[in-house]
């Protein structure tokens, strides 16, 4: 089987002054079309890194990034972003937000009208077609990574790609969102890679989880089936082996095999 996405080799050095930091060594994943990947690991391993290099925002030292059989090094909209701290235009209002994206990859394709349907769309998959006329200092945090997730998806990318997405967010807002993800996920049937630090998240969202090992020179150490079948009911998951199973893997991955030791 040819991968959908395939992480070729990379590897990542940072040169600053007359020093170089080698922050990833031989990263290499193949992505099935509609896989839901996440990469877990400890702070400054380089996770960030990586999902900069596969956006085109960060280019590799060695290795590539190949999307359906094309090596993609420059961001494109066939790769949307959403981060931590919502990256709105703040003197836009929320469809407006959308929009500007939406403009972008379908000016020539699709027609005013169609544009201004699939803006209100993806804001109505997000449930947030309620308040498209706001800005974002009038909208909450949860309702701000609503609008980003909205515009990420408008623009049809082939892969999603979420940078924390949920990080800033309350315990109950974020379980929303992700539910929101879940479904948005099941019927799209997005390619997906998620950042995480939440080992619960990563095994209720996720076909994969990608454990990386502490950096420097960061690699893959262990990649995680999650067998459990979707939907997944967060309620019903809590007393299933198989949940419990992998949170157990993934905990001892991070907290006895790869302990994060704080530099002196
Ligand atoms: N532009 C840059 N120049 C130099 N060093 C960088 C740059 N970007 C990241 N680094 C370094 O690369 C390493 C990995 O950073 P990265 O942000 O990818 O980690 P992370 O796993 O995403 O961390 P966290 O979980 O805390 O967000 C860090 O040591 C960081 O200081």
């Amino acid at each position: 089987m040819t991968a959908y996405l395939k992480l070729d080799h990379i590897d990542k050095s940072f040169a600053r002054g007359g020093s170089t930091t080698e922050v990833l060594r031989e990263v290499s994943l193949d992505i099935a079309k509609g896989e839901y990947i996440s990469v877990i690991g400890h702070s400054g391993c380089g996770k960030s890194t990586l999902l900069n290099i596969v956006a085109g925002l960060t280019p590799v030292t060695n290795g590539g990034v190949i999307l359906e059989g094309v090596e993609v090094n420059s961001p494109g909209p066939d790769r949307a972003v959403v981060f931590q701290n919502h990256s709105l235009l703040p003197w836009l209002s929320v469809y407006d937000n959308v929009k500007l994206a939406v403009d972008k990859v379908f000016s020539g394709v699709k027609s005013r009208a169609e544009r201004h349907e699939w803006c209100v769309h993806n804001l109505d998959l997000v449930q947030m077609g309620h308040a498209r006329d706001r800005r974002p200092s009038e909208i909450s945090g949860g309702m701000k990574q609503r609008v980003g997730i909205a515009r990420a998806l408008a623009m049809q990318p082939k892969v999603l790609l979420l940078d924390e997405p949920f990080g800033a967010l309350d315990a109950l807002t974020r379980a929303h969102l992700q539910d929101s993800v879940m479904q948005i996920h099941a019927s799209l049937g997005n390619t997906v890679i998620m950042i995480t630090h939440d080992v619960d998240e990563a095994v209720l969202l996720s076909d994969r989880i990608v454990m990386m090992t502490n950096g420097p020179a960061a690699g893959i150490g262990d990649v995680l089936d999650v067998p459990m079948a979707r939907p997944r009911r967060r309620l019903e998951l809590v007393t299933d082996p198989a949940y419990l199973k992998c949170r157990e893997a993934v905990l001892k991955f991070l907290y006895e095999r790869h302990r994060f030791v704080e530099a002196a």
